[in-house]
């Protein structure tokens, strides 16, 4: 499968009276045309920061390296006028709090107009009958389009953004935590929506962000795993969940409430300690202070990244590297 976005050694990072905070440091990844590849990992991990950095990047935020290619061109090197012709119509992002993304003062319809008029439409009757179509095709009523956000539940809400931000057909969807506010029942729906979205050749290819490896066993073709703005693991949904490579991957799945059927035979516990601070990490594996199968060689040199499977990598000593030579 061709790729459609390429992410080489990226590095993002915010500017703080402390110092910088590196919340991106030197991630690689890359998504494929037709998938979607979920993104996983701890609150504070780097999720956000990682996907808004290939659309909203801005102060604090920094590019400080790498760069991330996008049918042919580098996301990190777009004017902010490229970068506006291309948001909604090739790369689109579903916000985390979607519920509330919506400028309150403009109905929908007008939202959709403003949004299309500066991508070039000129045809507001041909845009409203396609944000109508849409709006059924999510089993909203086309009345939606008439009303202001605040007059929608907040389940309507999601949908009506699920809409806007996919109404123009992008290459590359980004949704980052949008099912995290919401309760299961409408997760589904949601779930169900994105897969709709992919059948239907409405977006080609999907990035799924949220901190719930569960949500991802249900979506995601393939995982990548963050541990404090570095690439943990990166492989295969089924593999990743029912074989994980990385100690720390183990410990997410290990933490979960329920995983399906693959869950069954864990036992629910947290993982112990807490994140490293970004702003002074350390210097060998970001995982050692928490790791339970942490060697003296962890602490000091940070671990490459080995091949354990079929498109299946993982970042630790535990595979290679200085341990084995
Ligand atoms: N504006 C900012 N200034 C300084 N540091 C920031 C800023 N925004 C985020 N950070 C830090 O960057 C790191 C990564 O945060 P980020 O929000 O990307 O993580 P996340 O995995 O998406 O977490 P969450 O799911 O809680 O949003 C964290 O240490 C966070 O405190």
């Amino acid at each position: 499968m061709t790729a459609i976005l390429d992410v080489r050694n990226l590095k993002v990072y915010y500017r703080t009276p402390m110092g910088f905070v590196k919340a991106v440091d030197g991630v690689s990844f890359d998504v494929r045309k037709g998938e979607v590849f979920g993104i996983a990992g701890e609150s504070g991990c780097g999720k956000s920061t990682l996907v808004h950095s290939l659309i909203l990047r801005k102060p604090p935020m920094i590019h400080m390296g790498g760069e991330a290619i996008f049918k042919g061109r580098d996301l990190m090197k777009l004017s902010k006028e490229e970068e506006r012709k291309i948001k909604y119509t090739e790369l689109s992002i579903i916000p985390q709090y979607a519920m509330n993304a919506l400028n309150p003062t403009k109905k929908i319809k007008d939202i959709v107009w403003d949004l299309a008029r500066e991508h070039g439409a000129e045809d507001r009757e041909e845009v409203e009958k396609l944000l109508r179509e849409r709006l059924r095709m999510v089993k909203l009523s086309d009345k939606v389009a008439d009303m202001y956000p605040v007059e929608l539940s907040g389940g309507m809400r999601q949908r009506a953004t699920m809409v806007v931000s996919t109404l123009m057909n992008p290459d590359l969807l980004i949704a980052d935590e949008i099912t995290s506010a919401l309760d299961v029942t409408t997760q589904r729906v949601v779930l169900e929506l994105l897969h709709y979205f992919m059948k239907e050749g409405i977006v080609k290819s999907i990035i799924f962000v949220t901190h719930d490896l569960a949500l991802l066993d249900k979506i995601a073709d393939r995982v990548m795993v963050l541990y404090a703005g570095k690439v943990a693991e990166i492989g295969p949904t089924e593999e990743i969940i029912d074989s994980p490579a990385h100690p720390y991957t183990s410990l997410l799945i290990e933490s979960l409430p329920k995983i399906g059927v693959h869950y069954k035979r864990a036992k629910l516990k947290g993982i112990p300690g807490t994140p490293i601070s970004l702003l002074n990490p350390p210097k060998g594996c970001r995982f050692y202070p928490r790791c339970p199968y942490a060697m003296e060689v962890c602490q000091r040199v940070e671990p490459g990244v080995f091949s354990v499977g079929d498109d299946h990598i993982v970042a630790c000593h535990l595979y290679g590297g200085e341990k084995n030579e």
